[in-house]
């Protein structure tokens, strides 16, 4: 790969430890992968700040570096929300680890809020052609498919590399070649809201990690996009995908029709729905927000909870900025006994880990919850989780206000 004399000098440690270690990371993914050189990059996202998915040998490793990011770079979300810990019944143990985390990134000029839609935060622009160096796996799923936006499936040491560099080694998904679609996905069934969902959990795990077109019935909202990306990078690997006539590079770019196509049917979707986990227990726990929910979603959360209060613990997760953004949704959310949370989210807080049974509208924390919670999850849409939160209790008479 080549390199010009002020990256060789960084790889020869003359610019400090922590640049040598971070151009080393690129220049060996850029070798294994064939890249050219490096390129420039808009921002960063940073995975890998949960205690609990990075344990003492992450914060280990991040408190040793020296610096400041050269772009912007934001946080994926942590083990608790960082302003009121105690609410999930965090231990002061974590929370002190956690924490620890969250100043040794700061001390590095990264932006402490954590979230996985860093796209819908004021000041974090990132646009069509971007390049980037983001690791959770739905915001590189809805950077490089919804907005248009080039971003390999980093990992949180090469994502933090890149953002201390300002640069990413420049292959794969930086390169046109590798963002035409190579299957067809044709959905027979019109479909609407966690619909799009179950489409993604069932369709990655029929495409691994190949780049699918879809061919729908009708045209999704931004948030069903969201909720089909993230759902595939977790039941696959997916980290692009193209829908016809929807997502900005297949209406801009003339791409061929993939020789390969699948079919997914109404009934395959169907599954996702009625699949109970080995034990088919009932849900303890319901939680909203995987991915941290946008301000639409926040609005037909308060309006499904409006007036009722629930019989069952509940999480709504989002980030910090719109709770701050839309205090009348978030009071009348909490209004009802549901919880909204930030920074955090039911996939990374060790708080889930108590519950047995979750239930979800997110085909991604479907996917994730058993694995990663040890708990049985249970799919359904917004509304039925609503349902099932405040099942058994009494409407408030008169209704909230
Ligand atoms: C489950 C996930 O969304 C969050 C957990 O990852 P981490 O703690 O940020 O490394 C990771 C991913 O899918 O990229
Ligand atoms: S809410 Fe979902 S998408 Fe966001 S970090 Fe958690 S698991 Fe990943």
């Amino acid at each position: 790969m080549y390199l010009t004399k002020e990256e060789e000098q960084i790889l020869n440690g003359e610019a400090g430890e922590t640049l040598r270690q971070a151009i080393q990371i690129l220049v060996s993914l850029g070798d294994i992968y064939g890249a050219d050189r490096l390129i420039p990059i808009k921002s960063a996202q940073i995975a890998g700040v949960s205690y609990k998915t990075i344990g003492d040998a992450g914060l280990e490793w991040i408190s040793d570096l020296k610096g400041q990011v050269k772009v912007p770079a934001i946080l994926n979300p942590a083990g608790m929300d960082l302003e009121d810990w105690e609410r999930l019944r965090i231990s002061p143990e974590f929370a002190e680890k956690q924490k620890a985390i969250v100043q040794a990134y700061r001390k590095l000029g990264i932006r402490c809020e954590c979230t996985c839609t860093p796209y819908t935060l004021e000041g974090f622009s990132v646009g069509y052609g971007d390049h980037l160096a983001w690791s959770e796996s739905s915001a590189i799923s809805y950077a490089n498919s919804v907005i248009g936006a080039r971003t390999n499936r980093e990992g949180g040491p090469s994502a933090l590399s890149a953002a201390l560099l300002g640069k990413t080694a420049n292959y794969g998904f930086h390169l046109d070649e590798n963002r035409i679609p190579e299957i067809s996905v044709i959905v027979e069934c019109s479909l609407k809201e966690s619909d799009y969902g179950a489409l993604g959990y069932v369709t990655g795990k029929l495409i691994g990690n190949r780049v699918p077109i879809f061919q729908l019935k009708g045209k999704p909202e931004t948030d069903e996009l969201k909720a089909l990306g993230a759902a595939m990078a977790a039941s696959g690997a997916v980290a692009l995908y193209h829908v016809k006539g929807v997502t900005p590079e297949a209406c801009r770019m003339n791409f061929g029709e993939p020789e390969e196509k699948i079919i997914i049917e109404r009934s395959q979707l169907d599954e996702v729905y009625e699949s109970r986990g080995k034990n088919g227990r009932e849900p303890e726990l319901i939680t909203i927000g995987c991915p941290h929910c946008s301000a639409n979603e926040l609005k037909k959360a308060a309006e499904l909870l409006k007036g009722k209060t629930v019989s069952k613990e509940t999480w709504i997760f989002t980030s910090r900025e719109l709770t701050e953004r839309y205090p009348e949704y978030i009071r009348t959310i909490e209004e009802s006994g549901a919880k909204v949370v930030c920074d955090t989210c039911m996939v990374v807080s060790p708080a889930t880990n108590r519950y047995s049974c979750v239930m979800v509208n997110s085909g991604k924390a479907f996917a994730y919850v058993p694995g990663m919670c040890g708990a049985e999850s249970v799919y359904g849409n917004m509304e039925a989780c609503i349902e099932k939160a405040t099942a058994g209790k009494e409407k408030k008479v008169g209704g909230s206000h």
